[in-house]
């Protein structure tokens, strides 16, 4: 079986240096259009004419095309849940040689039960430097997760860390991925068009979409929740109203774009029930002339959140900041939620304004884009930016004891939080850590101290 790593195939070599690509992947930045909102139905061709008119599936596509259904859900799913997608295309997805097993890098999948679910509090510093030449695929490396791939349940936390552009194409069937930058700019070139992603933003691959991806600077990393589960949706806004949040228009879909150069060998890499497949097709797979529906991908820039938060008194469940859910069969509770913190007022009046001491029955993984966290004290050896934290289920956290210092003194007048983005993914089931994140030299082993020194001041 042969590993991750990119093949003699691919063309990272004798497309010159890595500037060289980033460059051309800026400059390609500059021409991207985009189609707006989230969950509609969209439509787009980079040719005109190459999307039939009426109908799906015409005895003859256009343009000499194939007409071909990637779905999303089940074809029988309620309305408001169905997700396909018509793709009109050079080569039909079918044409293709067969799949063989090759290594499985630093990915894993679930069920993860390389240990056991662990209560402690874990924090992870940054990802080490990554070997010249690993691309954002070679690059992944699986923190933890729970479900099972093969139910279409639960998720897993990867970070990647590449250095290199990717030539080879990569699927998903096991999840959707959300894509989460925290250093440098990515461009996704995926079989519905391209869209960038730079840290702030977020990009979602749905299920089993194809796409590579460019690097728009030297060196990219970043956070991905794979969900296993229900696609993410907006959540719902209940007595918040019609808007807020994230609102639905902010999202992108890209247009219509296909691979122009003539046909070339393309490793084309699928992650299915765990492992990676790898089958070398004589074309690019990313040749999709025109297509509509709703399974599409999607860019968001999460500067757009609008942020809802308490004007009277007390500090609001997270669940107030939450961009997207993926609901499971229980009303109310999350496969997993994608929850940030950006920047926002705090005006609370006698109020502990940073998050509050809890134990949760949800777990919690946290990640920071830039700057500090308002529950942790920032710097070296702390929470800081490509770092991680998880809390498990039921695990007690909150603020550290500086925070809880600071916080109880403080002089509450409004004051503007203005220097961090974090995020969280939230999930109904604990994430058990894979053997390489538990073991990492860069897991902070002294994390629990952090809460040391809380002293007693109860005076009866
Ligand atoms: O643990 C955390 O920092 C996340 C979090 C934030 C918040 O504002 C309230 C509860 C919570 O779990
Ligand atoms: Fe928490």
């Amino acid at each position: 079986m042969s590993g991750i790593g990119q093949t003699q195939q691919t063309r990272a070599g004798q497309a010159g240096t890595l500037s060289t690509r980033a460059e051309q992947a800026r400059k390609d930045t500059e021409s991207l259009t985009y189609s707006s909102g989230f969950g509609n139905e969209h439509s787009s061709e980079a040719v005109p004419g190459a999307l039939p008119l009426g109908q799906n599936s015409p005895q003859r596509a256009p343009l000499g095309l194939y007409a071909e259904q990637l779905s999303g859900s089940a074809f029988t799913e309620p309305r408001a849940r169905n997700r396909r997608s018509w793709l009109y295309r050079i080569r039909p997805s079918a044409a293709h040689p067969p799949f063989s097993r090759i290594g499985n890098g630093s990915l894993r999948s679930a069920p993860f039960t390389e240990s056991v679910p662990d209560p402690n509090r874990l924090r992870w510093s940054p990802q080490p430097e990554p070997a010249p030449g690993t691309d954002w695929l070679a690059g992944l490396w699986t923190l933890g997760g729970n479900g099972d791939t093969t139910q279409r349940s639960g998720m897993a936390v990867h970070l990647y860390h590449a250095n290199a552009a990717m030539d080879r194409v990569f699927s998903d069937a096991d999840g959707e991925l959300l894509i989460v930058p925290e250093h440098g700019g990515l461009l996704l070139v995926t079989e519905l068009g391209r869209l960038a992603a730079r840290p702030g933003e977020v990009a979602l691959i749905p299920r089993g979409v194809r796409f590579r991806v460019e690097l728009l600077d030297e060196r990219a990393r970043g956070y991905v929740c794979e969900n296993y589960g229900q696609p993410f949706q907006l959540p719902d806004l209940g007595p918040i109203g019609a808007n807020g949040l994230a609102n639905a228009r902010d999202f992108l879909a890209p247009t219509a774009a296909y691979e122009s150069e003539a046909d070339r060998p393309v490793q084309v890499i699928t992650k299915f029930c765990g492992n990676l497949w790898s089958a070398d097709y004589a074309h690019s797979p990313l040749d999709v002339v025109a297509w509509h529906g709703n399974h599409v991908p999607y860019v968001y820039d999460l500067r757009r959140f609008n942020v809802i938060g308490t004007i009277s008194y007390d500090h609001p469940d997270p669940s107030i900041f939450t961009v997207l859910t993926s609901p499971s069969d229980t009303p109310g509770l999350a496969g997993v939620d994608f929850v940030v913190f950006a920047p926002r007022w705090l005006v609370g009046e006698d109020t502990f304004r940073p998050p509050y001491f809890h134990r949760n029955v949800m777990s919690e993984y946290m990640g920071l884009i830039e700057g500090a966290y308002d529950a942790k004290t920032a710097g070296e050896g702390g929470f800081v930016p490509g770092g991680g934290s998880l809390h498990n289920m039921m695990s007690a956290h909150g603020p550290d004891r500086e925070t809880f210092d600071r916080a109880s003194a403080a002089e509450l007048a409004p004051q503007k939080i203005n220097d961090g983005l974090a995020f969280m993914f939230e999930t109904r089931w604990p994430v058990t850590a894979t053997e390489q994140a538990a073991n990492a030299r860069h897991l902070q082993k002294g994390y629990d101290n952090v809460w040391q020194g809380l002293e007693r001041h109860f005076e009866s």
